[in-house]
């Protein structure tokens, strides 16, 4: 209606209230109703079956079972069908523990924890920690898939609402750990929009695992996967040597120690029978290396000239093999007739960074790079440990191929060690307790995921043990015919 004095309108109906709307399915014919009715309930059911066949199976197979046998056979049928699984049960339990572990504990705990921790949680926990969204009415929840419990940590697979990404999690991955009454979490991608949360309850690294024994036959050392000590999942932690760059990180008292002599440990019949020749500098006066002198070709105990010489004289070893195997063979394998070469140098810092004698220190980066990167393939190794990660002290980390983060002070640390992201998937070495020295994170190139593993403890007694090995049989010449039959390379 025009206003008397100008031109404006105004809202026709400004009392209108809002009109109810109705849900669709009202405005269907009544007789499709009384059909659809009853068919969406058996649909919801048979779903609420199957899901809770799928997430619950023992917790709901075993209990129906026995309300089978009960109501079909009576009572004592039942009292003698449990006593028999519990019998069986408890032989499988004295029997075999892992495969119990694996195929009765954890499936019974992962639909527990699932009933009794995640599934009653998950809503309230993902709304507080804002990782529900809700929008135009709706609610965007992220789901809780399946959930594996392996005792010492709960598996929980999530499927992420969308753009959601995996940081909005890892920067909850504190608020989650409480939630859900874990002592950390970890966030780890499986695929676009699904994420598996890694909630640990223990830490199964926490006992330190003595060394195996000594193998006597050079024919078990797999120089591509040298076992050093067993990583959290309980599998061996296998370190690649050949074809492989080192480097090993750590505070003072990490365990670098620990680490280095489970490598010598492993190779020690490799070493011994010519197959790996052990070159060592060790600017700390000889505290680490000095320990089992005899395992080492050359070992110098300082950072002088000597050390540098070392590295050069390495280095050029490296460019000349590397020149006699070009168009020959891309990687060293045995048959080559010349020993695999493994430098430990122990404080790289010592001879690259902290050299007062400018020359010096840059003959030895020079060596040193070279050494990391051409010596793959002509078979030269080097073994770097290190306290200091900072970037003026190593500034070639890149070209380690496998690094090893052992405690470390600042989650900056972690970073320069490790790479850019590693942290963020889980690999806090920074968080690494004093408690646990030889614990370490590894990240190897190629290999999405780092891993958490702990290093042998390899005793005084045991460099005892590994000084007699070495003094009983001499270290003989590479052997250039069969004698190095059955060496993986
Ligand atoms: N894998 C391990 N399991 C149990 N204890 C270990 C392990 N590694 C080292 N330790 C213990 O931790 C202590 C420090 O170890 P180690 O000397 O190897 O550390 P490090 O990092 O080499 O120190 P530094 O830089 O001062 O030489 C030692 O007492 C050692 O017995």
């Amino acid at each position: 209606m025009p206003r008397p004095g100008g031109s404006r309108w105004v809202d026709p109906a400004p009392l209108e209230i809002a009109r109810p709307r109705l849900p669709w399915w009202v405005l269907l014919p009544w007789w499709l109703l009384w059909i659809a009715v009853p068919v969406g309930l058996v649909v919801l059911l048979v779903r609420l079956v199957v899901r809770l066949l799928h997430r619950y199976p023992v917790v709901v197979l075993v209990p129906l079972g026995l309300l089978v046998v009960a109501r079909r056979w009576g009572c004592w049928p039942l009292v003698f069908l449990l006593l028999v699984l519990v019998a069986v049960l408890l032989i499988w339990w004295g029997l075999h523990r892992s495969s119990f572990r694996r195929w009765v504990w954890w499936p019974v705990l992962s639909q527990w924890r699932r009933a009794g921790v995640y599934a009653l949680r998950w809503r309230t926990t993902m709304r507080l920690a804002d990782l529900a969204k809700r929008d135009r009415g709706r609610e965007y929840r992220p789901t809780l898939r399946a959930v594996r419990s392996e005792g010492w940590r709960d598996r929980v697979r999530v499927r992420m609402i969308p753009a959601q990404s995996p940081e909005a999690w890892e920067l909850r991955r504190d608020s989650l750990a409480h939630s859900f009454g874990a002592r950390s979490c970890r966030v780890r991608v499986l695929r676009p929009r699904v994420i598996e949360l890694d909630l640990i309850h223990r830490d199964p690294l926490l006992w330190p695992l003595p060394v195996p024994v000594l193998a006597d036959d050079a024919a078990g050392v797999d120089l591509k996967r040298v076992v050093v000590g067993r990583t959290e999942t309980g599998k061996p932690w296998r370190l690649r040597l050949l074809g492989s760059q080192l480097l090993v990180v750590g505070v003072p008292g990490a365990g670098k120690g620990s680490v280095l002599w489970s490598i010598v440990w492993q190779l020690a019949p490799a070493i011994r029978a010519g197959l790996v020749r052990l070159v060592g500098i060790d600017p700390k006066g000889g505290m680490e290396l000095g320990q089992c002198p005899d395992v080492f070709d050359r070992l110098i105990f300082d950072n002088s000239a000597d050390a540098v010489e070392l590295l050069e004289q390495l280095a050029t070893e490296v460019k000349e093999r590397a020149a006699r195997y070009r168009g020959i063979r891309r990687l060293w394998a045995r048959d080559t007739g010349e020993p695999l070469t493994v430098l430990v140098v122990d404080e790289l810092a010592d001879v690259i960074a902290y050299q007062p004698d400018r020359q010096l220190r840059d003959r030895a980066a020079r060596a040193v790079q070279t050494i990391t990167s051409q010596g793959r393939a002509p078979g030269y190794v080097l073994v770097g440990l290190v306290q200091d990660p900072r970037k003026e002290v190593i500034g070639f980390r890149h070209l380690f191929s496998t690094r090893v983060a052992l405690r470390l002070d600042e989650p900056q640390q972690v970073d320069m060690v490790l790479g850019d992201g590693v942290r963020q998937r889980g690999a806090a070495a920074h968080e690494i307790s004093e408690n646990t020295p030889g614990v370490a994170w590894v990240k190897q190139d190629g290999q999405r995921e780092p891993e958490r593993a702990r290093a042998f403890h390899v005793t005084d007694a045991d460099l005892v043990t590994l000084r007699d090995y070495f003094r009983a049989g001499e270290v003989r010449p590479f052997p250039t015919s069969g004698g190095a039959e059955g060496v993986a390379a």
